[in-house]
């Protein structure tokens, strides 16, 4: 059970019709997140991490390779409904602004027939929020309280595996850490896989197991944590210096 990825690759065309050429983005990509695991995704700009993301998605397909949530093709939209979430750094934007709280977090639930509004209220309050915000509108909201509402929206249907695309990364330091903390108590009491794309070296520290570090869209190094003072490579060791902001 979790996510499999096998040997995916991506290349875009590049340029104008005169030079067209093309740009390999995801180069032999493979790893494991099994479930109840985070798995952090960290490289520089460019790398290719936001790419690899919507191949996990299956909102892109690879051009080799597959990417297997427990055991079934991510490409087939059926294998993935309900079973694979996302949440984005943009959270004022993930929300249509004419829907309530409640008619956003009944979105994936109608989408995958489940259609019991009693849900909402116990999402609510699982990502700490007053019932009385079913009736409010995203702009009444602080950027925390939409981001708590998005994750509610992505554990609705209790998905295998959760993607998290610089999630925490526009809100208020103070607030981070206790999405964080939210976060990793849903992942133990749904036993979900959690891929954790970021910049933030200290989140990724506090909330992961693992760590893969990608450099031109190929794996340079996947570390644990707890090791990540020994990483191998030479590039890890520089891209580990950069990001620790303390
Ligand atoms: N749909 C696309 N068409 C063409 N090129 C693309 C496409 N998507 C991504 N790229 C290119 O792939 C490369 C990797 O982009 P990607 O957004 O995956 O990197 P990233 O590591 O997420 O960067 P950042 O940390 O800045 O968000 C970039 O050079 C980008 O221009």
């Amino acid at each position: 059970m979790g996510l499999r990825v096998e040997g995916v690759e991506k290349s875009y065309e590049a340029g104008s019709w005169l030079s067209r050429n093309t740009q390999h983005v995801i180069l032999n990509v493979s790893f494991t997140c099994e479930s109840g695991e985070c798995l952090g995704i960290i490289g520089e700009s460019g790398s290719g991490k936001s790419t690899l993301g919507r191949l996990l998605l299956g909102v892109e397909k690879p051009d080799q390779g597959r990417v297997l949530l427990n055991g079934e093709n991510v490409v087939n939209r059926r294998a993935r409904l309900g079973k694979m979430s996302v949440v984005f750094q943009d959270y004022r934007s993930s929300i249509h602004p004419f829907l309530t709280v409640e008619q956003a977090i009944m979105e994936p639930l109608t989408l995958t027939n489940q259609h019991d509004k009693k849900k909402v209220d116990s999402l609510l309050t699982q990502v700490g929020l007053p019932l009385s915000y079913k009736q409010k509108y995203p702009h009444e909201l602080s950027g925390g309280e939409v981001q708590r509402v998005c994750i509610a929206r992505a554990i609705s249907t209790e998905p295998s595996c959760i993607l998290f695309d610089e999630a925490i990364s526009s809100l208020d330091v103070s607030i981070q850490v206790h999405i964080l903390d939210l976060l990793k108590e849903l992942k133990t009491r749904y036993n979900m896989s959690y891929i954790f794309i970021t910049h933030d070296l200290q989140a990724a520290a506090y909330m992961c197991d693992r760590l893969l570090i990608l450099k031109d869209g190929q794996v340079e190094e996947t570390v644990a944590v707890e090791e990540l003072r020994h990483v191998q490579s030479p590039y890890a060791k520089k891209l580990l210096n950069t990001l620790i902001t303390f």
